[in-house]
């Protein structure tokens, strides 16, 4: 039986967002235990239930509201609210944060051979892709003629196959392309995972629990980008040495026991030191240079 006072949420079952989705809920404080073919995980600590599905099936269960919340790549998400407005179908829902995985792009991309100029080289020409609404808009917004060809999977296959003359797939790194013998050309659409929310309002309940949990996300993804630093220098350079720590503009300076001459300087920094930067302050004279991750900021 599904219990309706739990927060539900849609998590990729397993794919490239599933690991660090996983990683989110658990980085603040939701304890689950993920088991292969369990396909509900309920909370032990929190009032929550994740369900583990395709993401195709993500945007849907949000916009329907099967599911209070959801994370899912904004290219399918997209593409599935193009694909429902088009067939009059709920397409609404609220975006709570952009998260700091699963980027990646839409990309057109051509045979190696083919003969590209702009976008307008597609004219009359068939595209294959799994994302056929955000390619038509695509090709709407250039006025360039072409069609686009559905394929749900091994896209970049296509254009040897005789399917098509060319592809819009997802990209990162270019190595599949370039295994497959393809150039990128134009980018369609840019993407990153997002944390979605139905669009009809939550119980009073469910609600204060996302309202605690945003906070927390901001957390987790501030400190994955923050550094602390700590180094020993001596006073007579410490002006030098703060221009030389990155986003340090308010370090804390403490005084070093039997040292007059030496202070320790803590500082939470928006960026890592560089090495260059390591030996710059050594050579000023600062000693006991850490650099030290930091698991969770608030405040
Ligand atoms: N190469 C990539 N680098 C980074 N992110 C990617 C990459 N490819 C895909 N993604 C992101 O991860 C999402 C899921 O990709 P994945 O390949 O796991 O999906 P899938 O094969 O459709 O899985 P499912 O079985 O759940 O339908 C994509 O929609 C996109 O947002
Ligand atoms: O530019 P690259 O770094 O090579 O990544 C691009 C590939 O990654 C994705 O597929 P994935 O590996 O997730 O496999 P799938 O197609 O089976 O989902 C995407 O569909 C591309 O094929
Ligand atoms: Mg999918």
């Amino acid at each position: 039986m599904s219990d309706n006072t739990r927060l539900r949420i849609a998590v990729q079952k397993s794919g490239r967002l599933s690991d660090d989705s996983i990683a989110v809920l658990k980085a603040i404080g939701i304890k689950l235990q993920i088991r292969d073919r369990l396909l509900i995980a309920h909370s032990t600590n929190q009032a929550i239930d994740l369900l583990r599905v395709r993401d195709d099936d993500i945007p849907g269960l949000v916009m329907d509201g099967v599911v209070d919340l959801g994370f899912i790549g904004e290219n399918e998400l997209e593409e599935k609210m193009l694909e429902r407005k088009a067939a009059n179908k709920k397409h609404e829902y609220k975006t709570l944060r952009r998260l700091d995985y699963g980027g990646c792009r839409l990309s057109i991309a051509v045979p190696n051979e083919m003969q590209y100029d702009s976008v307008a080289s597609l004219e009359g020409k068939k595209v294959a892709t799994t994302y056929p609404f955000l390619l038509e808009r695509f090709f709407a917004e250039q006025g360039v003629n072409a069609q686009a060809v559905m394929l749900t999977g091994s896209v970049e296959v296509a254009p040897r196959a005789g399917v098509a003359d060319a592809i819009c797939d997802l990209v990162s790194t270019g190595a599949t392309l370039e295994a497959n013998g393809l150039r990128e050309k134009d980018v369609v659409f840019k993407s990153k995972a997002v944390l979605i929310q139905k669009a009809k309002a939550l119980s009073e309940e469910k609600q204060a629990l996302v309202s605690r949990l945003l906070p927390r996300i901001d957390g987790v993804i501030q400190a994955k980008e923050s550094k602390y630093i700590m180094l020993h220098a001596p006073k007579a350079y410490l002006e030098q040495v703060k221009s030389l720590l990155p986003g340090a503009e308010n370090p804390t300076v403490l005084p070093l026991s039997g040292h007059d001459d030496r202070v320790a300087v803590h500082v939470v920094s928006s960026e890592t030191l560089f090495w260059e930067t390591m030996e710059k302050l050594k050579a000023l004279g600062c000693s006991s240079i850490l650099v030290m991750p930091i698991e969770k900021m608030m405040g």
